[in-house]
């Protein structure tokens, strides 16, 4: 088992978001939380989080780039808890030719090969997105958490990036507001709303329809 919350209390400073929160994600799993705004996805992704933070490649919704710094760099930042400070200060001044083609080609995948040194303040919206996903998948790590990944991007280009990340990981966590890409690419559905679980159920066996019932 990958995750695990057990009548779990889930919130922030003066904010109960889920009262009493039960929930199992197994090894391999793919899933996506659903949920109108505020329904706490970002919540249980944080606290999904803080159970395996060393195996999680970590895409929040803000994305937390450095704007000034170039693409490559924001990037490579995906590798620096797994490499020595001296190799990442080296690649970060001076990027060994190694970390330049396996970057690049990360930034191929990504379509954002022609960007690879221009700044993130230059960047769109959508692109300045594929970088923070690009950064998570650059970790190298088992286990996905996402938010909102994809919600900058158009319909082909997000449903192509996102079965490329969760095709990168065995096990994936997902918030997405899009509940057909959430059928399209996931196994599995957790639909969030009213401070609890609403729906739980295998993507194979769910409706675009009921998954309205969530918005409503
Ligand atoms: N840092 C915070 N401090 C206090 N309350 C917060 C904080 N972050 C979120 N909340 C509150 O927690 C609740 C759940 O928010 P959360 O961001 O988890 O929802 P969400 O489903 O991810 O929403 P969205 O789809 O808009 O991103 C909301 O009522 C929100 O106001």
């Amino acid at each position: 088992m990958t995750f695990h919350l057990e009548n779990a209390r889930l919130g922030h400073p003066g904010q109960v978001v889920f009262a009493s929160l039960s929930l199992t994600i197994a090894d391999g799993e793919k899933v996506a939380l659903l949920g109108p705004s505020g329904a706490g996805k970002s919540t249980l992704l944080a606290a999904l989080r803080q159970q395996q933070e060393a195996s999680c490649a970590w895409c929040p919704q803000a994305g937390d780039l450095v704007p000034m710094l170039s693409v490559f760099h924001n990037l490579y930042m995906g590798a620096l808890p797994r490499n020595p400070t001296l190799t990442n200060l080296r690649n970060l001044i001076w990027p060994s030719a190694r970390e330049k083609s396996s970057v690049g080609e990360l930034a191929r995948e990504l379509g954002l090969q022609d960007k690879l040194f221009t700044s993130v303040d230059q960047l769109s919206g959508g692109q300045a997105q594929r970088v923070a996903l690009g950064r998570a998948l650059y970790t190298q790590r088992p286990i996905l958490l996402a938010d909102e990944p994809v919600s900058s991007l158009d319909e082909h280009q997000g449903l192509a990036l996102l079965r490329q990340a969760l095709g990168r990981h065995h096990t994936a966590v997902v918030a997405l507001h899009d509940r057909e890409l959430a059928l399209q690419c996931c196994d599995r559905i957790i639909g969030l709303g009213d401070g609890k679980i609403l729906l739980d159920a295998p993507a194979s066996t769910l409706s675009l329809g009921d998954l309205d019932t969530l918005y409503q």
